[in-house]
């Protein structure tokens, strides 16, 4: 089943926290809310749990209006940001919660519990208590939870936000395999860029209640339409068309009509090539090694660019460099 926002308006005492927001999310598709603090991420997510009214608009699950159906009766399974399993539960009867209310047999609830258990590769924890468990496998208790009901929808509220680099890195691929797997829709809120690059099918990213962008990660990475997008999903060049048509004008022909203030083009660091030259118009500002890139500050034709690089470049602080910037290589934004 997919689900439909349609217009969805929502205010605080005159505050438009989600200005007539439209969204579908298709069968199986794994959709990631994106956007800074204050964008109006959760309030999406917890109007589509039922959790919060909103004022106009439309929420339809395979095309039924869940406007008069209260929270417990949407059957979305939920996994919040801060661990919210019940203290006084093993991690069997956590899981199994949702079953009992529901009045399943015991036997049924046990073979759930443990196929899940098996699912959130954690056979063995059966009998803790929640504070014998670390914070990543508490997320995946509470994964499990909210999958045991079957739900027809996954509502997740920056479940990995609270872990740290590592954990958070496995429980991401873990929880994308699990989705692809049952093939439930999910929407998941992150003001991560990089968590929405690895995990979504559609990337929503949200300014000010307003939806900013809807696509793939390669589209938002890629051809982002504004710059507040192309700012939020990595870093980039942002160069004013003035500058561009000295500098730069073979990148000229992919932009958009408009008044000189209206677009800049957008070059991802990774797209700049450098490489020594001693008559070369560029230098190196300074390097920063980071692993498994290097980044290099230049100047060049009176701006300062953002290059980013897997090799060596072979050149350090002050060095001279040639520039280039292939065509294909810009996005024109709405500045
Ligand atoms: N109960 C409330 N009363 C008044 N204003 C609220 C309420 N809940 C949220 N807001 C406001 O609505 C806006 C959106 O909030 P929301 O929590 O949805 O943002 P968010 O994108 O999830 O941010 P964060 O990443 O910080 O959680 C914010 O400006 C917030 O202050």
């Amino acid at each position: 089943m997919d689900l439909q926002i349609k217009n969805l308006l929502k205010t605080f005492d005159g505050f438009v926290a989600l200005d007539r927001i439209n969204l579908t999310v298709e069968e199986r598709e794994f959709v990631c809310l994106l956007g800074p603090s204050g964008c109006g991420k959760t309030t999406l997510l917890r109007i589509v749990a039922g959790l919060m009214p909103y004022d106009t608009g439309e929420l339809l699950m395979g095309g039924r209006d869940l406007g008069a159906v209260p929270a417990r009766d949407r059957g979305f399974g939920i996994v919040f940001q801060s661990y919210s399993l019940f203290p006084n539960m093993t991690v069997a009867e956590n899981i199994g919660y949702g079953l009992k209310i529901r009045k399943a047999p015991g036997d049924r609830i046990a073979a759930r519990v443990k196929e899940l258990l098996d699912l959130i590769k954690l056979p063995q924890l059966a009998d803790r208590y929640p504070w014998q468990l670390s914070g990543g496998q508490q997320q995946r208790v509470a994964l499990a939870r909210a999958l045991a009901v079957d739900p027809s929808l996954i509502l997740l509220d920056e479940p990995l936000s609270a872990l740290d680099a590592r954990v958070r890195a496995d429980l991401r691929a873990e929880i994308r395999d699990v989705q692809r797997r049952l093939g439930i829709p999910t929407i998941m809120v992150t003001h991560d860029q990089e968590e929405a690059l690895t995990l979504a099918d559609k990337v929503v990213c949200m300014n000010h209640g307003l939806i900013e962008q809807v696509g793939t990660p390669q589209d938002l990475y890629l051809r982002p339409r504004t710059r507040f997008v192309a700012d939020f999903m990595g870093s980039s060049n942002l160069l004013p068309t003035g500058w561009v048509r000295d500098a730069m004008p073979h990148l000229l022909p992919g932009r958009p009509d408009g008044a000189e203030n209206a677009y800049e083009a957008c070059v991802r660091p990774e797209r700049i090539a450098v490489a020594p030259a001693a008559d070369g118009e560029g230098r190196v500002i300074d390097l920063t090694f980071l692993g498994n890139i290097r980044r290099l500050r230049l100047s060049w034709r009176g701006r300062e660019l953002l290059a980013e690089t897997h090799q060596d470049p072979g050149v350090g602080p002050g060095a001279a460099v040639d520039v280039s910037v292939a065509a294909e290589a810009c996005a024109w934004v709405r500045a």
